[in-house]
């Protein structure tokens, strides 16, 4: 036996070594240097001798089973050849589809990816142009119906393929593929006729007819690659592919034979890329033939597997494999990797990934698949191979996907008699069977007092007429108690490879508040599948979706009032939320927005770009309780809040029922930690004792940190002994300007233009929001103050209290300005200003709000614009006050506040901070 010729020098043994990791080194570092390599573990060589014929390939010598790599230039002598197809990791398969094989342009485009993959070797399997193969299977249905429009449909099909050609081609190569084409179209003639004749195809007549599609796109592919100069070569498949017939509608691939016939093709044409016909292959009698349904993908994961690909890539419209069907939850992400089973259990549950059997052929040789976005090349699609590459052990990345499949029944078949009766089941089945209906899912009791099993609704009255024949006895003696059918039903199943071996998984599936009728799980756990009603199965599947897919701290959000701080908040939201997701997976949605006549509802996320303009064009009728059991109704989201943005005391009632319900509440309203005490107090209690969070930093200093810091000081075991200062920003505004040159109703109209005052202004002149802080902060601190113990200084003149609204009180308002600016002066002349104060007393348990006059030079008085100043007396902070000073009013600070409250409450939630 002759040995190998190399006639350039192998390369260092250590760049050697990296390239062949399994290669173990014997020789020295010359030209006679072996290596051992291990065949069984290597998928390029499958096992067998392979030959390369450039840089980077392994020789084998036959005497001495010692392999080493090729060098650049290599002469073989004939006798050593095995074959001259070569396998393995330099070939990448394509796969493109008839959508991506549409227009010329496309086309182009596929011709332009296959020429962007820089492997050594590319094999291209392409679909029809879209639409040609349904064209295709119309000509012979016409003929064998003798319908002679066939001939004008084969126009049809020569006029498309020519304009195609037209557009992509010139010169020589057009010439060739138009004269194929032509005399293609002629045969197809004749055979039409003949069909036409015979009314009648026999099924290798049609596959011929139809399978001219594939070989007309492979050669227009094939030319339009080889006019940017690469080497290429297009394969009818149907000389290569061999199947056998294994079932209806199914074949199965001769790989022994499809690989000695493929080698052979090879010898005579070995380019670097070849484009190969999709979906067509032979018998082994060579009568043309179909792979059937999703053939191209078969055909490409067959070839994949007789080159041992490094990859097999289905290029497709979508940017790879979904969660869950993206019609059904808008939150489906793409997957980034799946495992062949994973893959596997999809398309059984229906999702449109692959067909099971195109994933056999790769399977075996763990080529990876990948599925990817050919009119989106940035994507990186999925892959499907044996571990996913991401697979980092958490219960999230366990569950990969959920599938439904609807219009199922679940028979139920019932009764003590079954338990240890060996063959119920059996005979169960084989009546299934009998009738031939196809079963989805089996579930018994372990008990065995029960089976049931779920079919096609429209099988389901044969199954049960045929199961109360077979079983007429056994029910008639009460052995069986019943065969029950439950229609309408669907089934939701979660597939994830690690799921059996992560606990919880099923629990929190059932925590989705799905009603589950009947259960399975196998052994192997690459599934679990549950049945439910059909009405509640998107429902349940976009709720178990997010459980598992969306960020924990995932929160729906529903805003009440969407006035000047719910309307600044919800655009602070717009603004920030891309932000939140980004940097601290704070996933905000905002589910609902409701005013006091109308409210807007979303299931998963209104669009705050355009909420105003939704509010008005696309509400109903605001109804609150309405709105509160959408958002406990909704599934789809872990946790909920409610954010107040009302001034109203209706609402506030509500906050107890809405913590019971499990939704979290926040709120810039004072009404409810200002109202009566007891309630007050009932709502702390329910709230300290649930794990339902309830903030309101807004309802004090606006967005200064004024009860955070309390209850810092609080909770860290410091005494509270005295809090003074100016609460409202409104009044201090006002004091803070009216300073001689313009008249107190004028002041109080900038305050109210400045977004400072409330819905009423006279809520601040009266004091009485003061008192309600005052209040606020007293109850925080401990003391037990209802808010009709608070003495209160009010600046509403007497003869305006009664005023029917806002704005006849601030129309009367200018005929007190005199009395104001008496005051003013009285107060200038003793080198004093007017300052509106609140004071929590708590040493004495009281609490006081009036109008004070300071010396021009007390920290009160220096104060501008809106400014509130709290300082804060306690154990630690004795001899000097803690003091907390800032604009205390005003939509941008106010709506901050509250949503500072929300991120606190996702920070509670487990966000990072
Ligand atoms: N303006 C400010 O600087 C500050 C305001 N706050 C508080 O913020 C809250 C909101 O104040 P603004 O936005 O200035 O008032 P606003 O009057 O501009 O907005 C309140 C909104 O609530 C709506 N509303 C009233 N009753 C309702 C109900 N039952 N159901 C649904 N919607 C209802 C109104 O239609 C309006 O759109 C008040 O509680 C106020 O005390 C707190 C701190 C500072
Ligand atoms: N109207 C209030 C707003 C804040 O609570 C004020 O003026 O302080
Ligand atoms: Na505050």
């Amino acid at each position: 036996m002759r040995g190998l010729a190399v006639a350039s020098p192998l390369p260092p043994a250590a760049a050697a070594a990296r390239r062949w990791p399994r290669a173990s080194f014997s020789g020295r570092e010359t030209s006679t240097q072996c290596w051992k390599y291990d065949l069984s573990q290597d998928r390029s060589l499958g096992g067998s001798l392979r030959i390369g014929q450039s840089q980077g390939s392994l020789l084998r010598h036959h005497s001495t089973n010692l392999l080493r790599p090729a060098a650049a230039a290599i002469s073989v002598e004939q006798d050593d050849i095995n074959t001259y197809l070569p396998k393995g990791d330099m070939w990448s398969v394509h796969k493109f589809g008839g959508t991506c094989m549409g227009t010329p342009q496309r086309i182009q485009s596929v011709a332009d990816i296959v020429l962007g993959d820089s492997s050594e070797r590319k094999l291209v399997i392409v679909s029809a142009m879209s639409k040609v193969t349904d064209m295709m299977y119309n000509l012979v249905h016409k003929a064998q119906s003798r319908d002679d429009s066939y001939m004008i449909a084969l126009e049809e099909v020569f006029e498309k393929h020519m304009a195609a050609a037209k557009d992509l081609l010139d010169g020589e190569d057009l010439a060739s593929f138009l004269s194929q084409l032509h005399s293609d179209v002629s045969s197809l003639r004749a055979m039409l006729s003949a069909i036409y004749i015979a009314g009648h195809a026999t099924e290798s007549f049609s596959d011929f007819v139809v399978g001219h599609g594939e070989l007309w796109s492979a050669q227009m592919l094939s030319y339009a690659i080889k006019k940017s100069g690469a080497p290429c070569s297009w394969m009818d498949t149907r000389e290569v592919l061999v199947v056998k017939p294994s079932g209806p509608n199914q074949v199965d691939p001769d790989y022994l034979e499809s690989e000695n016939r493929l080698q052979k093709w090879f010898s005579r044409q070995p380019a670097e890329i070849i484009v190969a016909t999709g979906f067509i292959a032979s018998t082994a009698e060579n009568i043309p033939t179909t792979l059937k349904r999703d053939g191209s993908d078969f055909s490409a994961a067959i070839i994949g597997s007789l080159v041992r690909a490094r990859q097999v890539t289905i290029w497709t419209d979508v940017d790879g494999v979904f969660s869950a069907d993206p019609r059904k939850v808008s939150e489906a992400v793409i997957l980034s990797t799946l495992s062949y089973q994973e893959a596997w259990e999809m398309s059984y549950f229906g999702a449109n990934v692959l067909h099971p059997r195109t994933i056999i052929p790769v399977m075996k040789d763990n080529i990876p698949i990948v599925i990817r976005n050919m009119f989106n090349i940035s994507a990186p699609g999925t892959m499907i191979c044996r571990q996913p590459a991401n697979d980092n052990g958490d219960l999230d990345a366990c569950v990969k996907s959920f599938a439904t499949i609807d219009n199922l029944a679940l028979v139920n078949v019932e009764g003590t008699g079954m338990a240890g009766v060996p063959g119920t089941s059996s005979a169960i089945f084989s009546v299934v069977k009998d009738v031939g209906a196809n079963v989805i899912m089996i579930s018994q009791a372990s008990s065995e007092h029960s089976i049931c099993f779920a079919v096609p609704e429209k099988e389901v009255a044969a199954v049960s007429a045929a199961l109360h024949v077979r079983f007429r006895e056994a029910l008639a003696v009460g052995r069986l108690s019943k065969v029950e059918v439950i229609n309408g039903c669907s089934i939701l199943a979660a597939v994830g490879l690690r799921m059996a071996s992560t606990p919880g998984v099923s629990a929190i599936l059932f925590d989705a508040n799905i009603n589950v009728r009947a259960i399975a799980q196998g052994c192997s756990e690459y599934n679990i599948t549950v049945v439910l009603k059909q009405e509640d199965c998107v429902r349940a599947l976009r709720a178990a979706h997010s459980r598992f897919f969306l960020s924990k701290t995932t929160l729906a959000v529903g805003i009440i009032g969407p006035g000047l701080i719910g309307g600044t908040l919800l655009n602070q939201l717009k603004d920030q939320a891309a932000v939140l997701k980004e940097n601290m997976n704070i996933d905000l949605r905002v589910i609902g927005i409701t005013g006091s006549s109308t409210m807007l509802l979303s299931d998963t996320g209104i669009d705050l770009t355009q909420w105003k303009e939704l509010l008005r064009k696309e509400a109903e009728p605001a109804d609150l309780a309405n709105f509160v059991r959408h958002m406990s109704d909704n599934h789809v989201f872990p946790n909920k809040v409610l954010v107040d943005c009302t001034a109203d005391t209706s609402v506030a009632s509500h906050y107890y029922d809405w913590l019971k319900k499990g939704i979290h509440v926040i709120t810039p309203n004072k009404k409810a930690n200002s109202g009566p005490l007891d309630q007050y107090l009932k709502l702390r209690t329910l709230q300290r004792a649930s794990y339902t969070h309830y903030f309101y930093e807004a309802t004090v200093g606006a967005g200064l940190p004024i009860i955070s810091t309390l209850r810092g000081l609080l909770e860290t075991g410091d005494k509270i002994l005295h809090i003074e200062g100016i609460f409202s920003g409104t009044l201090s505004y006002i004091f803070n300007n009216f300073e001689g040159t313009r008249t107190f109703s004028d002041v109080v109209a900038e305050a109210k233009e400045a977004g400072y005052t409330e819905p009423d202004p006279r809520d601040d002149l009266s004091g009485t929001d003061v008192a309600r802080k005052v209040i606020i902060l007293a109850r925080e601190s401990g003391l037990t103050l209802e808010l009709s113990d608070i003495p209160v200084k009010s600046l509403v003149p007497e003869a305006l209290a009664s005023c029917s609204s806002a704005d006849e009180f601030m129309q009367k308002l200018p005929s007190f300005d005199e009395d104001w600016a008496k005051q003013r002066s009285e107060a200038e002349a003793a080198g004093e200003v007017l300052r509106y104060v609140g004071v929590v007393d708590a040493v004495n348990q009281k609490g006081q709000v009036e109008l004070r006059r300071y010396k021009r030079d007390h920290p009160f008085a220096q104060l501008s614009g809106s400014d509130n100043i709290i300082a804060f007396t306690t154990s630690r902070y004795k001899e000097q006050p803690l003091i907390v000073r800032g604009p205390g009013a005003g939509a941008e600070v106010t709506a901050g506040g509250v949503f500072c409250d929300i991120l606190r409450l996702a920070s509670s939630l487990g966000a990072p901070s």
